[in-house]
């Protein structure tokens, strides 16, 4: 993989210090923010005014995930905000090529998502419309969760899609990435990992974006 960028997840961050949290990942190559509705997934976390504030203070590219129902309704919104990406669950939007546009004609990068048990084949047509692709390697929700090892043959699928494209697109991953799982990821064709507890746990974060980022290069 000749590309591997981290995006941190504030999911794991002190949420009472969200400037100071940005700056102990100085290293990352984004931060990744996690919506969460409380009914796409069994957790409530932020909304627009919190993710408004994280882009003006922030010097990274904000990832914004949302995890919500409705996304054709809301993601729009978030995309107004100015972030770099917007990311919508395909489960929770009924017209995913319509929405993605949409993300685009406001100014941000498109991105959508799938639940681990969520087949790609489906939205291989429609790649073309998407600036990522986001495979879910725990079930949304909670940080913390073990990686799943069974999406892997969905990454290396998707990853062969996207190189058959010739399409810029990046194939994210989210969820348990760790030392112990980055390589594997990597190996399969994930380039971009979002990692919570791993960074946020470390004494370091700014230290272990680095050795994850370089454990991830290391893949053939
Ligand atoms: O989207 C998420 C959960 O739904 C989080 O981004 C993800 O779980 C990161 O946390 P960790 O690295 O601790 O697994």
């Amino acid at each position: 993989m000749s590309t591997a960028r981290i995006h941190p997840s504030i999911l794991s961050a002190d949420f009472a210090n969200l400037e100071r949290e940005l700056q102990r990942i100085h290293t990352a190559d984004g931060v990744h923010v996690d919506v969460m509705d409380n009914h796409f997934v069994p957790n409530l976390t932020l909304g627009k005014p919190v993710v408004e504030a994280l882009h003006k203070v922030s010097e990274l590219p904000i990832d914004v995930h949302l995890m919500i129902e409705d996304a054709d309704r809301w993601a729009p919104e978030y995309a107004q905000l100015g972030v770099d990406s917007v990311t919508f669950h395909v489960e929770a939007s009924a017209a995913p090529i319509r929405l993605a546009r949409e993300l685009r004609a406001a100014g941000s990068k498109a991105a959508m998502a799938l639940r681990p048990a969520t087949s790609v084949e489906p939205y291989l047509d429609m790649l073309g419309e998407l600036d990522m692709l986001l495979l879910m390697t725990v079930e949304p929700g909670f940080g913390g969760q073990k990686f799943l090892d069974l999406v892997l043959p969905k990454i290396r699928r998707a990853r062969a899609a996207i190189d058959g494209s010739g399409k810029p697109i990046a194939l994210q991953i989210d969820g348990g990435v760790s030392r112990d799982t980055i390589l594997r990821a990597a190996e399969a064709g994930a380039d971009v990992f979002v990692a919570g507890s791993a960074v946020y746990a470390s004494p370091e974060p700014s230290v272990e974006i680095d050795v994850l980022r370089n454990l991830a290069l290391g893949a053939h």
